[in-house]
C-alpha cells in the first residue's frame, strides 16, 4: 500500500524540551490513523511538523512524496487542516466562511454538497458561533475538506462534545475515509481510537512507543479479561479455577470476579456457568483496552492529568 505520510528520525525541541524525539513511521493511503498519548506527549507538535506549520530540527517528512517545509503550496493543495474555532473571524456565516476558504484553492469542492454530506443542510446562512458544538465541528471538517484533500489532519476533533455528537462525528470521519481521503487524527479518548482508527500510534515523551491495529496492540500485551457476576448460592470457584486461561477467581459474598487470558477464556467460563444449577445475575465482561496497553508499556495511567 502506498504511504500518504513518511517520517524518518523527526526531532523537534522547544528550548530544552524535546517535544518530538527521533520519530519514524508511515501512514498508509486510505486509512484512519490515530495518535493517542497523555497531555504534552508531543502529538500536536508532530502533527504540525507533518502539516508544515512547524519547522522540525532534524529528520525527513514526506507527504505524498513531498517535503511540507519546501513544497508548501503543493502540500497545502493536497491536504486539509482542521482549524481551531479561535482562528475564525467573529460573526461569519457558514456559507461566507466556506466561500472565503474555497477562494484559497485552485480546485475547491462544491461547499453546498459538502454541507449536505456533513448533515448541515440549511445552515449556510447561520452564524458559525451560533451553532451547537457538534455542528461547529462539522463546519471545521467542511473547511478542512474544501480543497478535496487526499489527506486530512484532525486534532482532538471531538474534545468538548457530548457522547451523542461524538458518535455522529465518528460516522463523518469514517465517511471521509470511505470517500478515499486518508485521515490523520489525535485524540485523548481511548474509545475513540479503539472504535475509529485502523491503526494507532501511542505517543509518550515525544516517542512512538507502539504502533499497530488496536486488536494487535491489545493482543501484544497478553492482558487479562475479567468476567464479573453474582450467584444465588455457592459459586463454583474450584471448577472455574480449572478452566484453561483462568488466572484468578475472587469471591466476595457471592459476587465473583474471574480473571483470565486467551481467546477461549470467556466462552469456557460461560460454559461452566451454564452447567451449574444456580441463578447467575448482573454479569459483566471487561476486555483489556488501549489504556491497559499504555499502562503495560509505560507503567503509568494514560488518563493521569487528563482533562475530563
Ligand atoms: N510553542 C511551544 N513553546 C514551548 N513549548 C511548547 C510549545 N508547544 C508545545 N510545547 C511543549 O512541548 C511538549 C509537547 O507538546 P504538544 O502540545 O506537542 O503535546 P500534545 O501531546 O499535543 O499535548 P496535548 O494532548 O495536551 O495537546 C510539551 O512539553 C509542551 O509543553
Amino acid at each position: 500500500m502506498p504511504d500518504a505520510i513518511r517520517c524518518s528520525n523527526v526531532t523537534k525541541h522547544y528550548g530544552d524540551i524535546r517535544a518530538v524525539d527521533d520519530v519514524s513511521f508511515e501512514v498508509h493511503d486510505g486509512e484512519i490513523f490515530g495518535m493517542i498519548g497523555p497531555n504534552g506527549a508531543g502529538k500536536t507538535t508532530l502533527m504540525e511538523c507533518i502539516e508544515g506549520l512547524r519547522t522540525r530540527d532534524t529528520g525527513t517528512v514526506e507527504v505524498f512524496g513531498m517535503d511540507p517545509e519546501r513544497e508548501v503550496r503543493q502540500v497545502r493543495e493536497r491536504t486539509g487542516v482542521q482549524l481551531q474555532s479561535a482562528a475564525l473571524p467573529h460573526r461569519m456565516k457558514v456559507g461566507e466562511t466556506l466561500d472565503l476558504f474555497a477562494a484559497f484553492y485552485q480546485n475547491p469542492a462544491d461547499w453546498r454538497q459538502l454541507l449536505s454530506r456533513l448533515g448541515l443542510d440549511g445552515k449556510a446562512d447561520s452564524y458559525v458561533e451560533k451553532l451547537s458544538g457538534g455542528q461547529r465541528q462539522r463546519v471545521f471538517i467542511a473547511l478542512a475538506l474544501i480543497n478535496n484533500p487526499g489527506l486530512v489532519f484532525l486534532d482532538e476533533l471531538t474534545t468538548g462534545l457530548d457522547p451523542q455528537s461524538r458518535l455522529a462525528i465518528w460516522d463523518v470521519v469514517r465517511d471521509i475515509r470511505d470517500g478515499g481521503t486518508t485521515v490523520f487524527l489525535t485524540t485523548h479518548f481511548m474509545e475513540e481510537a479503539e472504535n475509529l482508527c485502523d491503526r494507532v500510534a501511542i505517543v509518550d515523551h515525544g516517542k512512538i512507543v507502539a504502533l499497530d491495529t488496536v486488536a494487535n496492540l491489545i493482543a501484544s500485551i497478553d492482558a487479562e479479561s475479567r468476567i464479573t457476576f453474582t450467584v444465588d448460592g455457592t459459586p463454583p470457584v474450584d471448577r472455574l479455577k480449572e478452566v484453561s486461561g483462568v488466572t484468578r477467581v475472587e469471591n466476595a459474598s457471592g459476587r465473583v470476579v474471574v480473571h483470565g487470558t486467551g481467546n477461549r477464556f470467556q466462552q469456557d467460563v460461560m460454559s461452566v456457568l451454564s452447567d451449574i444449577d444456580l441463578n447467575v445475575r448482573d454479569m459483566r465482561s471487561e476486555q483489556p483496552s488501549l489504556e491497559d496497553v499504555f499502562l503495560a508499556l509505560t507503567g503509568r495511567e494514560m488518563r493521569e492529568g487528563q482533562p475530563t
